[in-house]
C-alpha cells in the first residue's frame, strides 16, 4: 500500500511517499512559499535526480496537484497514476481534549479541527488547508490525521492544569496539551528497543529540540508531563520563541512599548529565543559559528538555551522520582554535540558520565553517548514523525477494511 504523509504549514507542504510493504520512502519533498511571489518546489524521487523548480503556486490545492504531477510525472515520476495512492496521513499539530490518537478523516473530525483553530492559529489552518487540498485532487482517497496532542492526553491533571481560575478550563479548555508527540513517541519506543529493556520498565527524559523544542518525562511509555502547554510557545527557549517567561511581562511590555496583542504574540513566537539573545539568528549552526569565533552575544544565548533545557531535565528527574534514560532528536538534538556535551557535563549529579567520542561522531545514526559506567543513559535518535504518520495511517485502513 501507498501512504503519502503531508505536514502542511501556511505557507508550505512537505510530503513523503511510502510503500507500506517493507516501509521504504519512495520519494519526498515540500512546496515552500506557497501565496508568495514565487514558490521552491523541491522533488526528491528515490534513485532519480532531485527535480527543483520556482513557479507561482498561490494556494495549497495548486501546491498539492503539484506533487501529485511530480509524482506520476513521465521522467521524474515513480509512479504510474495517482490512483496507486491508497491513503494520506495529515499531521496535526492541536487536537484539544478531543483526540487521544489518530483518526480517519470524516466531517465531524473536519469540524473540531477546524473548532481548535483559536488554540493553534498557526498551524491547525494550514492543515486543514492540506487535508481539504487533498479532498480536491483525489477525492475517493482516504485521509488519517495524527496529533502532536495525542500521546500527551495521559498527563495526569496536576500536569496538564494551571493554577489559575478554574472557569477558564471549564469554559475555555486553557490547560496544558504538550506538543510533539508524535516524535517523543517515536523516539522513546526506539530507546527501550536500544537499551534492551521493556519500555515498560524504564523512565524516560526525551528532548525534542529543533526549531521549535520541547521535552518530555515518560513513565512506562506514557507521558506524564511535557514542556509545552497550551500552545508551542510555553517551556524551552527555542530558535524564535521564549519558552518560559513572567506572565507579567505581557501587560507590563504592551503598556509601556504600546504593542497590541498581535504584537506582543509576535515577539513572543517570532522574535525571541536564540534570535532575540544572539541578536544573529535562530539557527544552532551559526550560533554554535559565531561563538567559535568569540562573539558574546552568541555565547550568552547558546548558554541560556542549554540553562533552560538542563533545569527542565531536573525537574523531570524530580518528576518522575528517578530516570534511566535521556534522548536526544530532531534538528538540533540530533546535530548539536556541543549542547549535548554541555548538557551532560552539567548532569553528573545525576551520574551521567559522556562518552565524549561517541558524542562528537558526525553521524545520524541512531547510538548511546554515555560511557558504561554512567549511571543514566544518554541517547541520540533521529525522530522519523512521517513514518509514526504512515504506520498509523495503515492500520486505520487495515480496520476500516476489516470493518467493511
Ligand atoms: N549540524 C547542526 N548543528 C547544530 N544545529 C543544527 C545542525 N543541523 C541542524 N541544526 C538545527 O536544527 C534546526 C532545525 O531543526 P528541525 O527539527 O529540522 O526543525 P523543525 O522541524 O522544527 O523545522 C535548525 O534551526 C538548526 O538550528
Ligand atoms: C508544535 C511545534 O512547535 O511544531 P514545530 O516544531 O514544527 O514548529
Ligand atoms: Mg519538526
Amino acid at each position: 500500500m501507498n501512504i503519502l504523509v503531508i505536514n502542511a504549514g501556511s505557507s508550505s507542504v512537505k510530503f513523503q511517499l511510502y510503500d507500506m510493504r517493507e516501509e521504504t520512502v519512495i520519494a519526498a519533498g515540500k512546496v515552500e512559499r506557497i501565496g508568495m511571489d514565487s514558490a521552491i518546489v523541491t522533488y526528491e524521487p528515490a534513485g532519480k535526480p532531485e527535480v527543483h523548480a520556482v513557479e507561482e503556486i498561490l494556494e495549497h490545492t495548486t501546491a498539492i496537484r503539484k506533487v501529485l504531477d511530480l509524482l506520476v510525472h513521465p521522467a521524474h515520476g515513480v509512479l504510474k497514476s495517482s490512483s496507486e495512492i491508497e491513503a494520506v496521513g495529515h499531521r496535526v499539530v492541536h487536537g484539544g481534549e478531543s483526540f487521544a490518537s489518530s483518526v480517519l478523516v470524516d466531517e465531524e473530525v473536519k469540524r473540531e479541527i477546524k473548532r481548535l483553530f483559536e488554540l493553534a492559529p498557526l498551524h491547525n489552518p494550514a492543515h486543514m488547508q492540506g487535508i481539504l487540498a487533498v479532498e480536491a485532487n483525489m477525492p475517493d482517497v482516504p485521509q488519517a490525521v495524527v496529533f502532536d496532542t495525542a500521546f500527551h492526553q495521559t498527563m495526569p491533571p496536576v500536569a496538564y492544569l494551571y493554577p489559575i481560575p478554574s472557569v477558564l478550563y471549564k469554559r475555555h479548555k486553557i490547560r496544558r496539551y504538550g506538543f510533539h508527540g508524535t516524535s517523543h513517541a517515536y523516539v522513546s519506543e526506539r530507546a527501550a528497543a536500544l537499551l534492551g529493556r521493556p519500555l515498560e520498565e524504564l523512565k524516560l527524559i526525551t528532548c525534542h529540540i529543533g526549531n521549535g523544542a520541547s521535552c518530555a518525562a515518560i513513565v512506562s511509555g506514557r507521558s506524564v508531563d511535557t514542556s509545552m502547554g497550551m500552545t508551542p510557545l510555553e517551556g524551552l527557549m527555542m530558535g524564535t520563541r521564549s519558552g518560559d517567561i513572567d506572565p507579567a511581562i505581557v501587560p507590563f511590555a504592551m503598556g509601556k512599548e504600546d504593542l497590541t496583542l498581535s504584537e506582543v504574540n509576535s515577539m513572543l513566537n517570532k522574535h525571541s529565543g536564540l534570535l532575540a539573545i544572539s541578536r544573529l539568528g535562530s539557527d544552532m549552526r551559526e550560533i554554535q559559528q559565531a561563538m567559535a569565533d568569540g562573539d558574546a552575544n552568541a555565547k550568552l544565548a547558546f548558554d541560556m538555551y542549554e540553562y533552560r533545557l538542563r533545569k527542565y531535565i531536573g525537574a523531570y528527574a524530580a518528576a518522575m522520582n528517578g530516570l534511566d534514560a535521556i534522548v536526544f532528536t530532531a534538528g538540533v538534538g540530533e546535530n548539536s554535540a556541543p549542547l549535548r556535551e554541555a548538557v551532560c557535563r552539567n548532569l553528573s549529579f545525576l551520574g551521567v558520565e559522556l562518552d565524549e567520542t561517541v558524542n562528537a561522531q558526525r553521524s545520524s545514526a541512531e547510538r548511546l553517548i554515555t560511557t558504561p559506567a554512567s549511571r543514566v543513559q544518554v541517547l541520540v535518535i533521529p525522530t522519523n514523525e512521517e513514518l509514526v504518520i504512515a504506520r498509523d495511517t495503515y492500520q486505520l485502513i487495515l480496520n476500516r477494511r476489516s470493518v467493511i
